[in-house]
């Protein structure tokens, strides 16, 4: 990707891992919601991703999305989700479409598909159990903010089939900076290193795809998410497995 990428959130701590990561790869432009208190190595602008004059400043010469901007939190009000986390990438793939823009990847969350749990845990989060699953089953949002997210996805295939930007909705599983998290089973199942965070995200705007969902998560002996997709289409290779670490220690 030669061209300009616009990286929404990107103050953020999926926005960090990514500019940690990738700040040379990449001719970057961040949005950041508020103004930063550091000196970014790369142009931005500051606001609302909801604000349209702002998101089509933002796209203008763009040739990649990387979309993260919302509210993260797993109780966030529903009012919250709705106007930052749907309407906003709403708002965002309008301006992207209009801008011509080519790839558009998506934030997405474990919270999308998390009633796949309900009847299944603890023991799914357990190396034992072999239930898996690939990105093709239908979304089962464990919460309000999970209905956003899984909302972000069918709005990015709307915009795929009517304008044919391409998609790629990554479901971020647990992002955790230098170590799994300790005494919690589901967070280990699903963590995404800082590192395997910025690979995934580098991966998506290299590779070829129509419209894809994988999920974001580093190779965990605990894991039930499929990673075969995202190896496949994106070329992901992870590099990190909450299986070699023990109570934030590197164990062995
Ligand atoms: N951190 C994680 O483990 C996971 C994160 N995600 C998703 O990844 C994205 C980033 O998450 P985090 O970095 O953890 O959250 P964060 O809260 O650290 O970063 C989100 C950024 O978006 C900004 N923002 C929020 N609403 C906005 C709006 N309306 N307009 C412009 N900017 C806005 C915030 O100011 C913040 O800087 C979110 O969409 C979240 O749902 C999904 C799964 C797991
Ligand atoms: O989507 C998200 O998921 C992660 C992991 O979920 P959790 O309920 O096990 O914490 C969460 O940490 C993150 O804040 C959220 O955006």
């Amino acid at each position: 990707m030669d061209e300009t990428v616009l990286l929404t959130g990107a103050k953020g701590s999926v926005g960090t891992a990514i500019r940690e990561g990738l700040a040379d790869e990449y001719d970057w432009r961040y949005l950041f919601h508020n103004p930063p208190p550091f000196e970014p190595d790369h142009p931005y602008l500051v606001g609302d991703v909801s604000d349209e004059e702002l998101v089509a400043e933002a796209c203008e010469d763009v040739g990649a999305v990387v979309h993260l901007a919302g509210d993260p939190r797993r109780d966030a009000p529903w009012d919250s989700v709705l106007e930052n986390n749907i309407h906003g990438t709403k708002v965002l793939y309008e301006a992207a479409v209009e801008a011509g823009v080519e790839k558009f990847v998506f934030a997405s969350s474990n919270h999308a598909v998390g009633h796949f749990e309900t009847e299944r845990k603890p023991d799914l989060y357990r190396t034992h159990d072999d239930f898996m699953l690939d990105g093709t089953e239908l979304p089962r949002p464990g919460n309000h903010y999970g209905i956003s997210k899984a909302t972000g996805e069918i709005i990015g295939r709307y915009y795929h089939d009517e304008y044919g930007i391409d998609v790629c909705n990554i479901r971020i599983g647990n992002l955790t900076r230098g170590h799994p998290p300790v005494d919690y089973e589901r967070g280990q199942a699903m963590w995404l290193s800082y590192r395997d965070c910025a690979h995934i995200h580098d991966c998506a705007l290299q590779a070829e795809y129509d419209y894809e969902i994988v999920y974001g998560i580093s190779d965990n002996d605990r894991k039930y998410y499929s990673l075969e997709r995202a190896k496949e289409v994106l070329g992901y290779d992870p590099q990190d497995n909450s299986a070699e670490w023990k109570a934030g220690e590197r164990a062995g």
